[in-house]
């Protein structure tokens, strides 16, 4: 098992926040997994307490049949990528040395790059069709190149697991389409488990092999095929604008 847990409950202390419990998710192959819910629901939460970035309030995380928290934060970047969309990037940096930084849990101690990972670091770029912007300085990417980069920086990592917020954000359709498809073929074809928190609910259900689904503190982990036949999609958001199309296996605006 890649990624388990059993009874998790995270949130926040001081004060003392509980944003979803209950909460047993199993990864146990490559796959694209979403994590959907209505804003505020905890899919950043849960992204960044299955990360080890924040602790659980209760319940137990294993990461390759071993506690999370008995990890160092060294072999926790071997084994996971996190990329944060919602964070800044060091707009100086070079395309190609921020791709680096995914190198850093393998470099010695003064951060020499090995032969192996300017390897790892121009597959990347190579992956997500950005080697030719490779000396383009940060601050001057679109938004679209701007998380095709943070990916490429994931991928250089080379972690089993690679856990994303909400990568898609501030795209239009085509590159959030294209964004996801990058991500279905490099858990497909790297053997990857790729973990993301998304509002493409529409995409997610087309693209995804499970779908972790947060609502009224509760989180369903199962294949979107399950959850569209569940029923429970039809209470996700109020009716009154969009209603969920269990033919066309969509969400769809009501008719004015
Ligand atoms: N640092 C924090 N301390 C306390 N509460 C927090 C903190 N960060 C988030 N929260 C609260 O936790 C809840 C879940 O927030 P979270 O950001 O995980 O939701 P989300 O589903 O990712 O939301 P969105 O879709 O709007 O990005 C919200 O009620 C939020 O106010």
């Amino acid at each position: 098992m890649r990624l388990e847990t059993k009874q998790l409950s995270v949130g926040y202390n001081k004060p003392k926040v509980e944003v979803a419990s209950g909460i047993n998710i199993s990864i146990k192959n490559a796959g694209l997994t979403a994590v959907i819910g209505v804003n505020g629901s905890g899919k950043s939460t849960l992204i960044k307490s299955l990360s080890g970035l924040i602790n659980p309030l209760q319940g137990d995380i294993k990461l390759y049949n071993r506690p999370l928290n008995t990890y160092t934060v060294k072999e926790i970047a071997q084994k996971i990528s996190l990329v944060l969309t919602k964070q800044r990037l060091p707009q100086h940096l070079k395309v190609i040395d921020f791709v680096a930084l995914g190198r850093q849990p393998y470099t010695n101690w003064i951060g020499i790059h090995e032969y192996q990972d300017k390897n790892h670091i121009i597959k990347a770029l190579k992956q997500v069709k950005m080697y030719e912007a490779k000396d383009k300085a940060c601050s001057r990417l679109s938004d679209g190149q701007l998380q095709k980069v943070l990916i490429a920086r994931a991928i250089a990592q080379n972690t089993p697991l690679i856990l994303l917020d909400e990568p898609t954000s501030h795209l239009d359709m085509y590159h959030k389409a294209m964004v996801l498809n990058l991500l279905k073929s490099i858990s497909t074809n790297h053997d990857k488990s790729v973990i993301f928190a998304t509002h493409e609910i529409n995409l997610a259900l087309q693209l995804c092999d499970s779908i972790i689904l947060i609502k009224d503190k509760q989180v369903i982990h199962d294949t979107p095929q399950n959850l569209i036949h569940s029923g429970i999609l039809h209470e996700l958001f109020p009716q009154d604008l969009i209603k969920f199309d269990e033919k066309a296996q969509l969400f769809k605006m009501n008719r004015i």
